[in-house]
């Protein structure tokens, strides 16, 4: 029998002294030029308010997918997240891979279960299987591959494709940035962001051989989908006599900073 999902041993396990995980604020985008969500210079405001309430909100854990051509550097980023490793040899992603990632955000428990799909044409049926109510879309492409980059407008269609009712945070991850010299790393740059702004993608290089952003992306995604997470609470408890004192308060502490 196939071996189609290979679960690798489970991550070591986040402390609130993890500095990685833990997060208090709202990590930076790679390029203010490069996001859909530049704007956001920080949680929102009611987000935070909500998060301080007496009533600790749950949080189911996000479902984070990486899709791109075989062989960009997938596996890679996320063992270097959550293993701190990085494998020269190549050993190809049968089916998929999963891994679980907890955070700590705003003093709130945040998972991240990360999805990690094969690239091969072979097991794109099986894969596909694996896109369904993803939170966040990672499109990887490598650096060093210019015709990895054209492939990411069609991953992320076929990643859409199982996610129609609500669109999905989307990243474009270009890997692999210490092959390159700085004026080739500086002109995939600008190609690649080109493609994210066409896709609304926020754009990262990042390298899994140095670790080069390689945390910060993450972190980035955690905080986003968190974020996002939290105002969905927020619109379900529309009309509710606790979405009204939320939005009352956060009313007169923003015109009270205004006016103090
Ligand atoms: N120099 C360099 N090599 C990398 C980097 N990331 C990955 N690689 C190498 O690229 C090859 C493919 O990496 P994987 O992470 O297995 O690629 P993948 O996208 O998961 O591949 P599939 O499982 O086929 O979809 C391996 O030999 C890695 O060592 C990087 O940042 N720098």
């Amino acid at each position: 029998m196939p071996h189609l999902l290979r679960q690798l041993p489970v991550s070591p396990t986040a402390t609130m002294h993890d500095t990685r995980t833990t997060l208090r604020n709202l990590p930076p985008a790679y390029s203010p030029a490069q996001t859909p969500h530049s704007r956001e210079k920080d949680f929102a405001p009611q987000v935070r308010y909500h998060l301080e309430l007496p009533r600790k909100p749950k949080f189911r854990p996000c479902k984070v997918i990486f899709v791109g051509d075989c062989s960009v550097g997938k596996t890679a980023i996320a063992n270097r997240f959550c293993y701190d490793k990085f494998q020269s040899n190549y050993k190809a992603t049968i089916g998929v891979d999963f891994e679980l990632e907890n955070f700590n955000i705003l003093g709130h428990n945040y998972s991240l279960e990360m999805w990690d799909t094969a690239g091969q044409e072979r097991f794109k049926c099986i894969a596909g299987a694996y896109y369904r109510n993803a939170r966040v879309i990672v499109v990887t492409y490598d650096m060093s591959r210019r015709d990895t980059l054209d492939s990411a407008k069609k991953w992320l269609a076929s990643a859409l494709n199982y996610n129609t009712s609500q669109r999905p945070l989307v990243f474009l991850v270009g890997t692999k940035a210490d092959l390159l010299t700085k004026e080739e790393f500086m002109r995939m740059e600008r190609l690649a962001g080109n493609a994210a702004a066409e896709i609304q993608a926020e754009y990262w290089s990042v390298s899994a051989r140095s670790g080069f952003k390689v945390t910060e992306l993450f972190q980035r995604i955690a905080a986003l989908a968190f974020e996002e997470a939290v105002k969905q609470q927020l619109g379900s408890l529309k009309g509710t006599t606790q979405e009204q004192a939320t939005l009352a308060s956060v009313k007169s502490q923003t015109f009270g900073n205004i006016f103090h």
